[in-house]
């Protein structure tokens, strides 16, 4: 791991990049091609992303399921972005739901 870049750094380095691509030319930008394209082919690609990482992780091929969740944060964000849902929304519904174990939330959920 690079040290000295904290990894959501990163992550909104790639946020910026892909607001700043989308509108680009279809011809030279991916991010600008998949807008074009609409939310139902960028949701698809996450779909696919996803499924490549689970079939990496199934093979134990850590090589392949780092590269795969590269593609799936990718087109998550590129997702995000369309909807216009920041990076930000996710680490404060994140933040919200530190320190709240899964089995007690669902426990919680179950007398609802
Ligand atoms: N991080 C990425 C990134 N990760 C993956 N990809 C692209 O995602 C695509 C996924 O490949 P696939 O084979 O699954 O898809 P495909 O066959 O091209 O598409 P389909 O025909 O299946 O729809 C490839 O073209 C990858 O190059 C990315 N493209 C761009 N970025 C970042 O986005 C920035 C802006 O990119 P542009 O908009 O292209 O300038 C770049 O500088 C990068 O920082």
């Amino acid at each position: 791991m690079n040290d000295t870049v904290h990894p959501l750094a990163t992550l909104a380095r790639l946020e910026a990049t892909i607001a700043q691509r989308a509108a680009a030319d279809p011809s030279s930008s991916y991010v600008a091609k998949l807008n074009a394209r609409g939310v139902p082919k960028i949701a698809q690609k996450v779909g696919e992303e996803a499924v490549e990482a689970v079939i990496a992780a199934m093979a134990d091929d850590r090589a392949g399921l780092i590269g795969e969740s590269a593609d799936l944060l990718f087109h998550l964000l590129v997702l995000l972005n369309a909807k216009g849902i920041a990076l930000s929304d996710i680490t404060d519904e994140l933040d919200r739901r530190e320190g709240v174990s899964g089995i007690v939330e669902k426990a919680s959920r179950k007398e609802d």
